[in-house]
This record gives structure tokens, C-alpha cells and sequence, in this order.
């Protein structure tokens, strides 16, 4: 008699789904269609996001008893609906055990629960802040002597499926055709000591780490590398899943889900789209990861190690769980099952190479998909944008453009999907049985983007010739007015009410006169595009409200180099967390990148100007049109401050660390003027870090956000003159060779 060892094929699928926080029934439909397409591509193992069920940013509603329960209601629905039938399913969802919120993951198949895992290492930098929510999972002390913890589960499962408690803790699941399956949770794998380390030692073959990862610029290559170099050093196939979108914050969660195999990737999914569920597949075969570890002398020594360890008493109780009616491989020799030899699963035997796009396209492409689950999650009719003609409002207007880009596609190719019945529903073309797409990006701008140049008697006409050109482009509804008599009835009802009337610096007035009359031309911009945005669906004979788009950019905000509560106060900035100089490379990336956005390119080329100060005919150049121009009303250049965000935030230096440094960086500079603008951009930035508390909501792009609500959470009182910090920078240059004061000694 011959004994076979049964098939070691698998198929296994990760998904991006856009959940929405506490959307708990929009939630339901996205994971039931990612388990329909796992099940349509043969796969016995799906992987979700972590806290798929409620959303990944439920936040202070963690706190709240209801979203557990809702949690499990979602669960019973999934189980009831057939989600699990034949397909093992890791789900993210909190659970509150013996009185502890846990971040777990639910192991089912077929209507019932394997095992709930909670997750040990939590994420608490920068935007994350799971420790607030959750406690760290660790293992009592009592698991090594093998007892099982249990958790007891709702009396509902009891009555529906027959299930009282499932195990809850680090376990693993082994099946009855031999494959284990274990999981970490997203943060897990960024620690030193990773849990799909003791993992693969202890033979598990297929590790989900289901994630709740937001988009930085540049970031999803560290992922990748994370979980590269995890399974070339541990082998071992390896799943990730995202949230991908927009779920109600600030953040962009970015998806591409991936798949990799011993140190190669074999599927991944898209990093920005506006569908709402990707599904990746792969058939993998096991004895890949068997023979790839059995290879590998070292491996198996630290292997080994382990299982004595456990075996002698010193055992955590991380054992594998015996799931002995689950079955994961699927078998060729099993002809019943798979008849058809055309609808095999194919072999995942490539190695793909790993799709980044540029930091230029993250700029817009990450923005552009945030802007449009915002959009369409809001209920609104479009944007308005107040367009200058420089390159912050023209970038904002850029990235619009991409999202109809992205939106027409999807649309068109499908016009009865999802993203086409949405962008009907925004565009206003839903009723009856409409199967409207826009036939180009152009026209669904049309329809979702205003824009307005407001200009003064100290506009130029080439800022405003800008701007009407990139409208054209884009195919925006496109006014360009002027507000020059707003202005002046201010001013007049200034003037009878305090009988002054107030002048700019050139014609004789003070620094607070010019301020307050550059002030109030952006103040009433803000007005005017408040005013627009609620009116002109109504001009236009259409439902609803626009949203106001802000475009202040990141080095503005961290030098306060803009007025509080002019156009920087909008609803929504998409570019809030965006440097200068990566907006301008988008700019230019554009202009190539699309027909007809050349003038994209111009923009980006021309130096930035306010506008707000009466032009000087002698020094106004034809680039800028104007007199004033940014860099020199701020006493710093958009590079200087990228370098000083930089330190200050992902550095995390203080004014004399941050001279220490740019003294070395700077070199072609005296020390003393070094000093001289560390201590300018210190005294700008606490002068105005008031302003960022007001800041408008921005999506959430770079690790150097100074973002005051969420990312950088600073006081904004400060003493302006740092006496203590700049004492200390004086010493230091005092101390330099060709210090002045030394000059004057050698003299
Ligand atoms: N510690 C503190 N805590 C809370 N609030 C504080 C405060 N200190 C001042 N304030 C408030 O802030 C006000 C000063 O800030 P703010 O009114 O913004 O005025 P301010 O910062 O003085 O002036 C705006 C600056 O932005 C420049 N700018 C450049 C480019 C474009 C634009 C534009 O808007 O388009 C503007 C403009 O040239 C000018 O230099 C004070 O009058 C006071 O109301
Ligand atoms: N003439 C104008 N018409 C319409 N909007 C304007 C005008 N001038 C300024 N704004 C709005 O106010 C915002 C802040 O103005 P500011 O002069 O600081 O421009 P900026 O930050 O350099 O941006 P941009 O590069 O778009 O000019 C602009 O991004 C724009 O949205
Ligand atoms: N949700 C998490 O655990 C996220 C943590 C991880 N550092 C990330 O950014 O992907």
C-alpha cells in the first residue's frame, strides 16, 4: 500500500477594502464582496484589515460600548450570509475580553470561530494612537502550562451556530492536511522582536498580517522591505491586507496588498484607486516554504533551540490550536473538486517586481483618491477654489483634475459599477435609470470644480492669465472677478468708525497699516469663497453645496506665513502636509505627464508671489508680475525652510541641535549667519504656531506635517525670544574659528 502525503498547494487572498469608521453596514458589503471574489478565485484563506468591521478610525468611539457590539452584530451577519462557507476568514474587529479592549484578530470558517488573536505591540507615533484605545496583549503566565485561555462569546453565537467561547491568545492554527496559519497585526511587524519571528520558528507557514497603515510619502518601500527581508530571513508565505481610502480623518489609508513568498513577491494590489475592494490572489505551494526553511542550517538550529525551550517548561503557550475539519490545500488528484482542468488556480511561481510610483505622483495620486471618498462621502455637489495662479491653488486644482481622471476611468469601464454610480450621484446625473459617464476628465470637472481668480488693483495680469489658462486645461467652471470694492466699503466703514484710514509701507504707512491692508484682501477672499461655494450649485440650477478647497502648504503653515482665517481657512486642504519644492516637482511631472497641462510647468517656474502689496513697477519682474515676491517677504527661501521642518519634526531637534547640525550642512555659511537664521525661523515659527490650531483639516502626507490637531501636538503660547536656547547658540558660535568675536581677537 502507498501512502501520498496530501497536495501542498494553496490559495491564498489579502484585500485592500475601503472601510469607513462606524459605517458598520457599508463595512459588511465591502468584506462580504472581497470574500466572494476570494471564493470566485478558488482561494481557502482570506485575509482583512485590521478592525476591517468597525473601520481602522473609530478612535475615542473605541471607547464606546456600542461599537463593540456592533462589531459582533457585523460578525453574525458575515457568519449568517455565508461569508466563511469554505473559506477561512482572518477578520480585524476589537474585543473586549475580561474587561480589556484588544485590537484581534477572529479566525472563522464555516460559521465558526477558531481563534481570537489579539494584537501585542501597538502603534502610538505619530498619527496612531492605539495605546489610547487598547492594551498590549501579553500571554499569562498560566498558558505554559498549556491551558487555553477562552473567551465567551455573545450568547448569540450560542443560539445560532452552537459556539460558547472560542480560544483567545498568541496561538497559531494547525489544520487537518497538515498547514498552519498564524498572524500578526501591522504594528508587529515594524517592532525589533517581530511575532512572525517565533512564528516561522515554530513552522507556521502562512502568516496574515492584516494593517491599518496610512500613506507618508515614500513609505510603502519601507513596508515592502520589512516584509521582504522578514520572509527571505524566516521564509514563509506572507500576507498583507489594508484599509484603503479615506475613513472620515485626515489620514489616506493606501492599501496595496501584497503577497509574498520566501523573500518574493507574487501579487500586489493597486496603492491608490477608487474602487472600494481590491482582492490579490496567489496559489502557492507550501513545500516552497518547507524545503526554503529545511535549506537554511541556521534557521533550523534557532528552531530547534526554541522547541526545546518550550518543551523544558520555559513554554509561553503559543502553541498551535488542531483545527482537524479544516482542510486548506487543495489537491489536483482531487478530480470531484476541480473537474475542470481550465479552472485550476494558477501557480504563482514569478517574482514581480514591486510597483513604487514616484514621490511626484504620490503628491497627486494620494490626495486626488482622499479628495474623492471625501467628496462623494459628504454628500456634496463639488469644489470651490479660489485660483491665484500660483503653485499652491494651482497644484490643489492639479490634483482635482487627477481625481477626475482616475474617476472617468473607472467609470467608463464600467458603467454600471460602483465608482460610475457615485460619480453619477456627485455630478447630479442619477435620476431614473441613467447610465451617465462622463465622457471626459474635462467634463466631470465641469461639474465638480470651480474656480475663481479674485483679484485686486495689486493682481497681476500674468497670475490671472494662469489661472483662466489652467482652467481652460482642466475644464473647470471658471470665473475671474475682482473684489477691489469689497476692499474699499471695509476700509470706508474703518474709516467713519475710527476716522483713519490706513496706508502700505511704499506710500508712507506703518508695518501694521500694510499687514492690515494686505489682511483684509485675503480676509475677504475667504468670504467671497464661502459665499461662492454655497451659491453656485444654485446659479448653476443644481442641488447642494461645494466644498472650499484650501491650498496652504506646508512650509506657509510652519513659518505662519499666511493670514489667519483668509483662504487658508477652507474645509478641506489636500496639500496641507506638502513641502514646496515636492509640490513644485508634481507640477512639472504633470505638465509632462498630461497633454495640454503644460501650462503646469510655467507655474511651477514662476517665483511665488502674494500679490497683496501695490506692484512696484521697478523691481516687478515678467516671471512673477509682481514686486513681492514670497522668499524675501519671509526673510528665508522654500528650501531653507524644507530643511528647518524637516529637523524640527523628524529630527525632532531643538533650536541649538538644529544650528549644530545646519552649521555642518551649511558650511559655505559664517556660523553667525547660520545662527542668525535658525533663530529667524524659531522666532516665526512660535510667533505663529497659533496659527496652526485653526489650521483646515489637510491630508495627512509627510512626517514632517506640522499639523497642531493630530501629528505635532505642541503648545502654540510660546516665548518668542528662547532665551535660554539662543544664549546657548551665541556660546557655540562664539566658540567657532571664524567667529566675529574670534576675528576680533586674532585682529
Ligand atoms: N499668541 C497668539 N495666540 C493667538 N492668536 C494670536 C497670537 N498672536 C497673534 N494672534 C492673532 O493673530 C493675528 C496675526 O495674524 P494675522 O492676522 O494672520 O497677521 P500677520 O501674521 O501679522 O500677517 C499675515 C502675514 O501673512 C503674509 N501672507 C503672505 C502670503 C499670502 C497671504 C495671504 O493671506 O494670502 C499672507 C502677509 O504678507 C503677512 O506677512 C493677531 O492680530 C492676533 O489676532
Ligand atoms: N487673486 C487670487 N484669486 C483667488 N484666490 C487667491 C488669490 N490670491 C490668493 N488666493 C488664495 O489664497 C491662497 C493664499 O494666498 P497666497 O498669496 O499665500 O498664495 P500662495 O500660498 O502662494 O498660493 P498660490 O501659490 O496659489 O498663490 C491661495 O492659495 C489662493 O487659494
Ligand atoms: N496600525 C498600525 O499598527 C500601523 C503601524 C505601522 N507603523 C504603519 O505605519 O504601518
Amino acid at each position: 500500500m502507498t501512502t501520498t502525503r496530501p497536495s501542498s498547494l494553496v490559495t491564498v487572498a489579502a484585500c485592500n477594502l475601503n472601510q469607513w469608521a462606524l459605517d458598520f453596514d457599508g463595512n459588511v458589503q465591502r468584506i462580504l464582496e472581497s470574500c466572494r471574489v476570494a471564493k470566485e478565485n478558488s482561494a481557502s484563506y482570506r485575509l482583512g484589515p485590521e478592525l476591517e468591521i468597525c473601520g481602522y478610525g473609530c478612535e475615542d468611539h473605541f471607547l464606546e460600548c456600542d461599537t463593540f457590539d456592533h462589531c459582533w452584530e457585523s460578525l453574525i451577519e458575515l457568519l449568517e450570509m455565508g461569508a466563511t462557507d469554505g473559506l477561512m476568514c482572518d477578520f480585524g474587529m476589537p474585543v473586549l475580553h475580561c474587561g480589556v479592549r484588544y485590537n484581534c484578530r477572529v479566525i472563522c470558517r464555516d460559521r465558526k470561530l477558531l481563534l481570537i488573536r489579539p494584537k501585542t505591540a501597538l502603534a502610538d507615533n505619530g498619527n496612531y494612537r492605539e495605546g489610547r484605545y487598547f492594551a498590549a496583549y501579553s500571554a499569562p503566565t498560566h498558558a505554559s502550562s498549556g491551558i487555553v485561555e477562552r473567551h465567551l462569546l455573545p450568547s448569540t453565537f450560542l443560539s445560532k451556530f452552537g459556539q460558547r467561547d472560542v480560544p483567545f491568545g498568541l496561538h497559531h492554527l494547525h489544520c487537518a492536511d497538515g498547514t498552519t496559519v498564524g498572524c500578526e497585526s501591522c504594528e508587529e511587524l515594524w517592532t525589533p522582536r517581530s511575532s512572525h519571528v517565533d512564528l516561522a520558528l515554530r513552522g507556521v507557514e502562512i502568516i496574515g498580517n492584516g494593517s491599518g497603515s496610512h500613506h507618508e510619502l515614500r513609505k510603502l518601500y519601507t513596508r515592502m522591505e520589512l516584509m521582504i527581508s522578514a520572509t527571505r530571513k524566516c521564509g514563509g508565505v506572507y500576507l498583507y491586507s489594508n484599509q484603503r481610502g479615506c475613513d472620515g480623518g485626515r489620514a489616506y489609508y493606501d492599501g496595496c496588498a501584497m503577497i509574498v513568498v520566501n523573500g518574493r513577491i507574487v501579487a500586489q494590489a493597486p496603492q491608490f484607486d477608487v474602487r472600494d475592494v481590491n482582492v490579490v490572489v496567489a496559489t502557492v505551494d507550501l513545500d516552497d516554504v518547507r524545503s526554503y526553511r529545511a535549506s537554511n542550517p541556521s534557521f533550523g538550529i534557532q528552531a530547534a533551540r526554541l522547541a526545546s525551550e518550550e518543551r523544558g517548561g520555559g513554554g509561553c503557550g503559543n502553541g498551535g490550536l488542531a483545527c482537524d475539519d479544516v482542510r486548506l490545500v487543495w489537491d489536483p488528484a482531487d478530480a470531484a473538486s476541480f473537474p475542470n482542468r481550465n479552472n485550476w488556480p494558477k501557480m504563482t511561481d514569478e517574482c514581480l517586481s514591486l510597483k513604487i510610483v514616484t514621490p511626484e505622483e504620490e503628491c497627486c495620486l494620494g490626495p486626488a483618491c482622499w479628495l474623492w471618498d471625501y467628496l462623494r462621502r459628504s454628500g456634496a455637489a463639488g469644489f470651490f477654489l479660489p485660483l491665484s495662479g500660483g503653485a499652491d491653488s494651482s497644484s490643489v486644482a492639479a490634483i482635482v483634475a487627477v481625481m477626475c481622471i482616475l474617476v472617468t476611468k473607472a467609470s467608463r469601464e464600467d458603467p454600471e459599477g460602483d465608482v460610475a454610480r457615485e460619480c453619477r450621484r456627485v455630478c447630479r446625473k442619477d435620476e431614473g435609470n441613467s447610465l451617465w459617464v462622463p465622457s471626459t476628465p474635462g467634463e466631470m470637472a465641469n461639474h465638480v470644480l470651480h474656480t475663481t481668480f479674485m483679484g485686486t488693483e495689486n493682481s497681476s495680469g500674468v497670475t490671472n492669465s494662469r489661472a483662466k489658462r489652467l482652467a481652460d486645461a482642466i475644464g473647470s467652471y471658471h470665473m475671474s472677478i475682482k473684489i477691489d470694492l469689497m476692499v474699499k466699503a471695509a476700509l470706508q466703514v474703518f474709516q467713519i468708525s475710527t476716522g483713519h484710514m490706513p496706508r502700505f509701507a511704499s506710500r508712507g504707512g506703518t508695518m501694521a497699516e500694510d499687514l492690515a491692508l494686505q489682511n483684509i484682501q485675503a480676509r475677504l477672499r475667504m468670504v467671497t469663497a464661502y459665499l461662492m461655494a454655497q451659491l453656485l450649485p444654485w446659479v448653476r440650477g443644481r442641488a447642494g453645496f461645494l466644498l472650499v478647497l484650501g491650498s496652504a502648504n506646508v512650509d506657509e503653515g510652519l513659518r505662519g506665513y499666511m493670514t489667519k482665517y483668509d483662504c487658508s481657512s477652507a474645509d478641506l486642504n489636500p496639500i496641507g502636509a506638502i513641502s514646496k519644492g515636492d509640490l513644485k516637482r508634481m507640477l512639472v511631472f504633470l505638465s509632462k505627464e498630461y497633454p495640454g497641462f503644460d501650462v503646469l510647468a510655467e507655474i511651477a517656474n514662476a517665483p511665488p508671489t502674494a500679490e497683496l502689496r501695490p506692484i512696484d513697477a521697478a523691481t516687478a519682474t515678467a516671471e512673477a508680475g509682481h514686486s513681492q515676491t514670497d522668499e524675501e517677504d519671509m526673510g528665508m527661501s522654500y528650501e531653507e525652510l524644507g530643511h528647518f521642518g524637516r529637523l524640527r519634526k523628524m529630527y525632532r531637534c531643538g533650536p541649538v541641535s538644529m544650528f549644530r547640525k545646519l552649521v555642518v550642512t551649511w558650511s559655505h555659511l559664517a556660523p553667525s549667519e547660520v545662527a542668525a537664521k535658525v533663530k529667524r525661523f524659531f522666532y516665526y515659527y512660535s510667533v505663529n504656531r497659533h496659527k496652526m490650531t485653526t489650521i483646515t483639516p489637510a491630508y495627512h502626507a509627510e512626517a514632517y506635517s506640522p499639523d497642531d490637531n493630530r501629528f505635532d501636538l505642541r503648545q502654540f503660547l510660546y516665548n518668542t525670544r528662547w532665551t535660554r536656547q539662543f544664549a546657548r547658540i551665541d556660546d557655540i558660535v562664539a566658540q567657532q574659528p571664524d567667529s566675529d568675536n574670534n576675528k576680533d581677537k586674532n585682529d
